[in-house]
């Protein structure tokens, strides 16, 4: 080529890597033939996951991953739950093995006993870090444990009951914004309750997370950075596949460089993705600097701000100034905990709620119940405001047994991923029989072999919940548990469920979202009455599973709300309550 053609200083960024083209192809070589190596060694060379049964390969591309990720997956994650012994071999991509697992043995020693051999999958690291920065859901290994250290006690029962009147505040907003909308009519109005939710989680976590107030539940939608935060989860759906050949891409150049070539990348969803992680970046900058500024400032400015100083992230500040210099979080690492929170709080819970109404509306019978148990508690044990205290609050029977039988029947996370570090032993709770004929005492995993925890199938597993494991049946909470639930020891940190994981990556907020479900739910009760709208509902498998109406593809749940009229309701009859002492 003439170079005296081309312009000077096109000549000058051409010549390094003129100068280390022979570095560059070495480099190039190593890396596809360290690529072809592994391939080799996971596609070609047998394995001794080979003799495990597994449902027929998708396809060579997709492998079952499709079918595992499809939002329509429902039947083929039903079919692995009650076809196999509580572990099927799938096939990844281009051929992979991977292996679906909800023995309880097995699960065991993959969250807790050897957490760091099963380590989160790369890419989800990769790809977290990229989008919130270095937080819980971004670090593996000691680095994720010193964050867990500082982390844990911030989130402990003492810290929540503080909380109370943070959710009562927001209970009673949402429920001022409900009633403002079906007051007007006697008859129920139908209303977006995902929506309703959604904003309602958002805000919890704004204010008793972060101690900051994105949506006062006032305006008919939600404000731009709440519709972002809301529109992530769906966003990501779409790019599910694409994420997955993170840890394939070299980082080349400047991260402002590589920031320009995602702003160019010829996908949609990518650039979105991109977008909305900037936009929530900023606001955890924002949010981070005012909350550094109050407690410089002191205890003064602290009592001023949304959440008076009694939020997860003051109180994480507050610890973390506290803590020796070896245990201290460096500010990004504080920053990216912000959007992580955000992000890892807001559907889960919101989603959980919606499914948790649309059962309610569905079983009147379970809702008079509910609703009973939820306005005698008001009525007696509430303080001179009408609120009941945490204890009162979380030990109401029924009440519980509607959160559990939701979290277990329709968990709103339905699998994880986790790849093996080394090569590993897993013990089985009994024995399989392999393709081979011969029984399988204990499952042999090569290195870099993908797990995917089955939490749906561990929670509707028959062989420990019963024959009815498909039925949601609250009742199931109110007895003692049978031994098949009691003796399999199911390694997850809630109610011998799998919904919110165990070990040292088990949810950090699983508390508060408990409590926040049971104050939504007692706020609405109290107050409205819950039916179907008659618009068929379809639930999107999905990172979270999420609602939509037949034919749409928008998130939604709509539902008929009315106000509940005590006169009216057969419990009143019952109980003798007054429209007096029903709350609001
Ligand atoms: C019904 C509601 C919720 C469900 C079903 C849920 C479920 C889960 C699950 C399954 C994981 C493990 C993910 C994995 O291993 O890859 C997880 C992790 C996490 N959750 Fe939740 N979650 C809920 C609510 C919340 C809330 C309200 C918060 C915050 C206040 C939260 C914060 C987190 C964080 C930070 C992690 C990462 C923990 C770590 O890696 O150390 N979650 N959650």
């Amino acid at each position: 080529m003439d170079t005296k053609k081309i312009h000077p200083v096109a000549v000058n960024f051409a010549a390094p890597f003129r100068m280390s083209g022979s570095i560059t192809q070495a480099a190039v070589i190593c890396t596809i033939s360290w690529i072809l190596w592994k391939y080799f060694r996971q596609v070609v060379i047998k394995s001794p996951l080979d003799n495990i049964p597994g449902p027929p390969t998708g396809s060579f591309l997709y492998g079952n991953l499709r079918q595992i990720l499809n939002k329509d997956g429902w039947d083929f994650v039903q079919h692995l739950t009650d076809t196999y012994p509580e572990v099927a071999r799938l096939s990844g991509p281009l051929g992979h093995r991977m292996l679906y697992v909800f023995d309880p043995t097995a699960l065991h020693t993959i969250v807790v006993k050897e957490q760091y051999v099963f380590e989160e999958a790369k890419w989800f690291i990769k790809f977290n870090r990229l989008r919130f920065g270095p937080g819980l859901l971004a670090t593996v290994g000691d680095h994720h444990r010193r964050q867990r250290k500082m982390l844990n006690p911030v989130f402990s029962i003492n810290h929540m009951r503080h909380m109370i009147p943070i959710f009562d505040d927001i209970g009673n907003k949402l429920q001022k914004a409900i009633e403002d909308r079906v007051s007007a009519s006697t008859e129920p109005v139908e209303l977006d309750m995902l929506a309703w939710m959604s904003r309602t989680a958002l805000e919890l976590i704004g204010q008793a997370g972060l101690g900051y107030s994105f949506d006062p539940l006032v305006a008919d939608s939600m404000d731009e950075f709440a519709g972002a935060v809301k529109s992530f989860g769906p966003t990501l759906v779409s790019i599910n596949h694409l994420r997955r050949l993170l840890p394939y891409l070299p980082d080349i150049g400047t991260p402002a460089f590589r920031e320009k070539l995602v702003d160019l990348f010829p996908n949609e969803s990518v650039r979105r993705t991109k977008a909305l992680s900037d936009i929530m970046y900023r606001r955890s900058v924002e949010i981070y600097r005012e909350k550094v500024r109050a407690l410089e400032l002191g205890d003064e400015a602290v009592t001023k701000q949304v959440g008076e100083g009694k939020d997860i992230m003051s109180i994480l500040l507050r610890a973390n100034m506290a803590a020796a210099d070896e245990d201290k979080l460096p500010q990004n690492e504080l920053i990216a905990q912000i959007s992580t929170f955000i992000f890892a709080a807001m559907d889960t819970t919101s989603n959980a709620l919606a499914m948790t109404l649309l059962l309610l509306g569905d079983h009147p019978a379970v809702q008079e119940k509910l609703r009973k148990e939820i306005l005698e508690a008001c009525d007696g044990d509430s303080d001179e405001s009408g609120r009941l205290d945490y204890d009162r609050l979380v030990n109401l029977p029924y009440l519980d047994a509607v959160c559990r039988e939701t979290l277990r029947l329709h968990s709103p996370v339905t699998h994880v991923f986790r790849e093996t570090v080394k090569d590993a032993v897993v013990p089985l709770s009994q024995p399989i029989r392999g393709v081979d004929g011969q029984m399988v005492h204990e499952l042999v995993i090569p290195k870099d072999t993908t797990i995917v925890i089955g939490i749906l199938s561990a929670n509707r597993n028959k062989a420990v919940w019963g024959e009815d494991a498909m039925e949601w049946k609250p009742e199931r909470w109110l007895a003692p548990l049978p031994e098949s639930v009691t003796d399999a020891k199911v390694p997850g940190v809630y109610s011998n469920l799998m919904t919110f994981m165990g070990g040292g990556r088990a949810c950090i907020g699983f508390k508060f979202s408990q409590l926040e479900m049971k104050i939504v739910i007692c706020v609405l009760l109290s107050k409205f009455t819950l039916a179907p709208s008659g618009k068929k509902i379809t639930w999107n498998l999905s990172n979270v599973r999420f609602p939509t109406v037949v034919g749409s593809t928008k998130a939604s749940m709509p539902m008929k709300i009315g106000r509940y009229r005590p006169s009216e309701s057969p419990v009143n009859k019952q109980s003798g309550l007054t429209a007096a002492n029903v709350g609001g």
